[in-house]
């Protein structure tokens, strides 16, 4: 029976590291009212002073980790999608990018012209923000509304928890955690402190205090990036039977001068240096596949960073990206979890 299709949606990148592509991309990105949470003209103002220096900058750092596939993340992407179809046994399979191509509204025009009458949307990220599920949600409500299209949807919701995912992440990491090590960073993308405190309606829990969201439940919980990564976080070290000493978490990818959640990974890189860790290992779980923050802002600046400071050796584990194990455990999720819209 072909009538429950799966739509895989990763972020997406610059169709090119031609400067004017990455710009196009930024574009489109940081005008997402869920990113840049501003007014229309104030977020015109601000994404057009970040267009004028960003996008050659962000091209330069692109060209450092492309592929000649293209981009790492839509390639790995592409290979994920590829894994996953023979697991899904309800219809087609199909993989869409938020921002550039290939777009959701091409993959729900091409499911709708099948004659799919259910799509069980799956957003490739384990932890809530409205940057990551809920633009997801909403672009393919306002491809539905707009094509007029006669499609049923449900959505995969944030698995940070689910032991599909962190038993994925466990044996991702366990041939380096074998290999010895003297501290684990688990870092993840950061998200400005405002986010935050809007998802907080009640405005009494997050932010709080150091154990704040480490505490959340609930509706709370639900609304809280920071409290999912927590748990993530915890959840892996406890399955990996690390001790509170053999690990810790930071937030990396700070964009602007607005305060994002601490404590900042390029700050944890220097103070792990200074206490004497020799041989760190890196993940970076808020990423299903290797990207940009991966590859560059970890692998390379970050590296550099923590050598320079004293470190002597540095270990980026690789994202989930299109490990067959991952890709059934994925499956397995959008079987078994997926929420009516
Ligand atoms: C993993 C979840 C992500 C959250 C949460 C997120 C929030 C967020 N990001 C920006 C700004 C940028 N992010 C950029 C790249 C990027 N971000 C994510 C994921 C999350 N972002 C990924 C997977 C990537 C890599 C894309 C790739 O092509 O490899 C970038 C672009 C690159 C750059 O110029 O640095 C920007 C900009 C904001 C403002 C934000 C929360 C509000
Ligand atoms: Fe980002
Ligand atoms: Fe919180």
């Amino acid at each position: 029976m072909t009538d429950k299709a799966l739509l895989l949606v990763n972020l997406g990148s610059p169709a090119s590291t031609e400067v004017a592509d990455v710009r196009r991309y930024l574009d489109q990105f940081l005008m997402d009212p869920y990113v840049i949470d501003l007014p229309w003209p104030l977020r015109r103002l601000l994404v057009s002073l970040i267009l004028r220096r960003r996008p050659a900058q962000s091209a330069h750092a692109y060209a450092s980790i492309w592929w000649p596939e293209g981009s790492p993340l839509v390639e790995i992407s592409r290979r994920l999608h590829r894994a996953v179809i023979p697991h899904w046994p309800h219809g087609p399979v199909e993989l869409a990018m938020r921002y550039g191509e290939p777009s959701i509204e091409g993959a729900l025009l091409r499911l709708a012209g099948q004659g799919i009458s259910h799509v069980v949307l799956a957003p490739l990220y384990p932890q809530f923000a409205d940057s990551t599920l809920t633009t997801v949600v909403e672009e393919a409500r306002r491809v539905i509304r707009q094509q007029e299209l006669d499609l049923e949807l449900s959505v995969l919701p944030p698995f940070y928890d689910q032991p599909e995912y962190l038993d994925a992440l466990l044996a991702r990491a366990r041939p380096y955690l074998e290999q010895g090590f003297d501290h684990l960073l688990l870092s993840f993308h950061g998200l400005p402190e405002r986010h935050l405190h809007k998802r907080d309606a009640s405005g009494a829990h997050c932010l709080k205090g150091a154990e704040c969201c480490r505490r959340a439940e609930g509706s709370v919980l639900e609304g809280c990036y920071r409290a999912q990564c927590l748990r993530t976080a915890h959840g892996f070290a406890e399955r990996a039977g690390l001790g509170p000493q053999r690990w810790s978490l930071s937030f990396q990818s700070r964009l602007g001068r607005a305060k994002w959640i601490e404590p900042y990974t390029e700050a944890r890189l220097d103070e792990l240096a200074a206490e004497g860790v020799k041989k760190l290992l890196v993940m970076c779980p808020a990423f299903v596949a290797d990207c940009l923050e991966t590859l560059e802002e970890i692998g390379q600046r970050g590296r550099e960073q923590f050598l320079a400071a004293g470190g002597e050796e540095f270990v980026l584990i690789p994202c989930l990206n299109d490990d067959p194990a991952w890709a059934q455990a994925l499956v397995q999720l959008c079987q078994r979890a997926p929420v009516e819209l």
